[in-house]
């Protein structure tokens, strides 16, 4: 008997084709079913001038999620990071599967480390969150960086390392693992220094409500650790009230004494993207057990962040 495919939709740009690629490897293991990719063009794909004025938020979920509602395809795969914090009625993240490494990376000329970088260096990334902590980390540091903003695919950020116009750019590791690049890296950045935007590294699979059994079947790829974690760190974002181009990171870890999981701690950072000011705060707490206790520790970090004055970091845009 032959069973019809299941239809994952997808952005076209060689990583989301990757990470697609990946989580149809997956389906098909734990589903035995045939699994097709669907390829949809997002309105942040076709318009660079688009993505600039609309600010970036949500523009390369949405077209997979019209597609989702439409019934043209049966579950769609995201970065994580990108999917705006509200979550519409008519669907449901089926499976967050367990997270790559949630770090920012370097990928410098002469495999420079950030430290190592000669003065008035010129490091590009879009990004107000890298910006804003990068140049805070070279303040504290007598470190001389130019923050340089760019654009573009994967790819195009790391051709302006290659072609000499930038002395290195910050990527997320997790993008350049799964296109293969990550022998690319030149400095892995501590958490410590560049704490990761929310729900970095980690992939959301989701697909409609009333779908019940595809539901279930897709459950099996769910890491309820990982879940827990970017709930957390999201909600942090959203209680803050800031959009996913804000210069707000945030990264939720499990301390452990040997190994045994005690606690878990949220650790959240806002600031200006010169890098003068900024809220930096975390909170610890029994390990999470249901959506709300995750959700309530992000707003519990967000209170004590805007009582510190987050809200008044935030103002700035995506250049
Ligand atoms: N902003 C774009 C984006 N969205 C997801 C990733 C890959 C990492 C991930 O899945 O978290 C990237 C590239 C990057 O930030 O370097």
């Amino acid at each position: 008997m032959t069973q019809q495919p299941l239809r994952l939709g997808t952005r076209r740009s060689k990583l989301a084709m990757a990470q697609s690629g990946q989580v149809a490897d997956a389906v098909r293991r734990v589903t035995g079913r045939p699994v097709e990719l669907v390829e949809i063009t997002t309105y942040g794909d076709v318009s660079r001038e688009a993505l600039a004025q609309i600010g970036g938020t949500g523009v390369f979920v949405t077209a997979l999620r019209d597609a989702l509602l439409k019934g043209e395809v049966d579950f769609a795969v995201h970065s994580l990071k990108d999917l705006p914090t509200a979550q519409p009625e008519e669907l449901v993240l089926a499976a967050v599967p367990v997270r790559e490494d949630p770090r920012d990376v370097l990928v410098a000329r002469d495999a420079l480390k950030f430290t190592d970088l000669p003065r008035g260096a010129r490091i590009g990334t879009g990004s107000p969150r890298r910006m804003a902590q990068l140049n805070a980390y070279a303040r504290a540091h007598g470190l001389d960086i130019e923050a340089v903003p760019i654009r573009g695919n994967v790819d195009t950020r790391i051709r302006y390392v290659r072609d000499g116009e930038l002395d290195a750019v910050v990527l997320a590791a997790a993008g350049l693992q799964r296109i293969g690049r990550i022998d690319e890296v030149t400095d892995f950045l501590s958490v410590d220094t560049v704490l990761p935007a929310p729900g970095q590294g980690a992939l959301a699979i989701e697909c409609t409500a009333d779908n019940a059994d595809l539901i279930a079947a897709l459950g099996e790829l769910d890491d309820p650790f990982t879940r827990v974690a970017v709930t957390a760190e999201r909600s942090l974002l959203a209680a803050l009230e800031a959009g996913c181009s804000a210069p707000v990171g945030a990264l939720a870890d499990l301390l452990a004494d040997g190994q045994i999981v005690k606690e878990m701690r949220l650790r959240g950072v806002v600031g200006t993207t010169d890098g003068t000011r900024m809220v930096q705060l975390s909170t610890t707490g029994p390990v999470p057990e249901t959506h709300d206790q995750a959700l309530a520790l992000g707003r519990e970090l967000a209170t004590e962040m805007l009582a510190q004055g987050a809200a008044g970091l935030m103002g700035e845009r995506a250049q």
